[in-house]
């Protein structure tokens, strides 16, 4: 997978050089660029953000160095890319979305800054490609490259390979319609007392049917807490066909 990041702060995008990400990058299953918005302007100051139409508060990011970024960026490549704009307005990202953008080969980011995007930017992108606008969670950054950040974790764990032998994740379906997708029970691992607390027995006892029931029900328990609205998507009749986990 080849993935494209258009930002004012390249520096913010390091930790992409780190970590598991930064081993797929080294291993040639991720091909990452980051490219500096200010080098797609042409006066002296670099202009990226002027006044908004209408009045307001804020900035909002010009059209001029994106239209310019983005055609150097497609250009740059053989497939169409999928433009992916982090925004407060966006498709909620969730593990369904994190494996539909696992399966395209090239993703461009545009994370914004200040009052996001001249809106004519991703129009005239989606004439030319198709544009996914992604919300990590309702709350407003003071700019999208977090949430890349967060986007290109979630997906390059994903790709065959970069997890290594934890890579049975990527075997779980996600069927809309199915089983509720629920959240990680509770993990344990050596030794078996910790400052007076154990382990719970049956994960001791080698018997791998009683340990996947304990752990569905750990599972189901913890969604049924913290997240109810997933177990109302839960349909009963393949609850015990499938044992996924978010
Ligand atoms: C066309 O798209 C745009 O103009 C994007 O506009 C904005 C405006 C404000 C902040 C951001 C950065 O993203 C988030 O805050 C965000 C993403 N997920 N949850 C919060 C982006």
């Amino acid at each position: 997978m080849r993935i494209d990041v258009v930002t004012i702060f390249p520096e913010y995008l390091e930790p992409l050089n780190v970590s598991l990400v930064g081993k797929a990058r080294t291993r040639g299953q991720l091909d990452v660029r980051v490219h500096d918005l200010r080098s797609f302007t042409h006066d002296k100051h670099r202009t990226v953000d002027d006044t908004p139409f209408g009045g307001g508060p804020g900035m909002v990011m010009k059209p001029e160095p994106w239209g310019e970024a983005l055609d150097s960026v497609a250009a740059s490549g053989e497939e169409l890319p999928t433009l992916v704009v982090p925004t407060p307005s966006g498709r909620p990202f969730t593990q369904e979305l994190a494996v539909e953008l696992a399966e395209r080969p090239w993703l461009v980011f545009t994370p914004a800054r200040y009052e996001g995007i001249d809106r004519r930017v991703i129009d005239e992108a989606s004439t030319r490609m198709p544009v996914e606008e992604v919300s990590i969670g309702d709350y407003v950054l003071a700019g999208g490259e977090a949430a890349v950040l967060v986007i290109v974790e979630a997906v390059a764990r994903l790709l065959p390979g970069v997890l290594g032998n934890a890579e049975s994740h990527r075997d779980d379906s996600f069927a809309p319609g199915a089983m509720a997708d629920l959240l990680e029970g509770p993990v344990y691992t050596k030794p078996p007392e910790w400052r007076g607390r154990t382990v719970p027995e049956v994960l001791l006892s080698g018997h791998h049917g009683k340990i996947a029931r304990w752990r569905r029900d750990e599972a189901f328990r913890r969604t049924a807490a913290l997240r109810p609205d997933l177990i109302e998507r839960c349909d009963p009749a393949t609850f015990d066909k499938h044992d996924r986990r978010l």
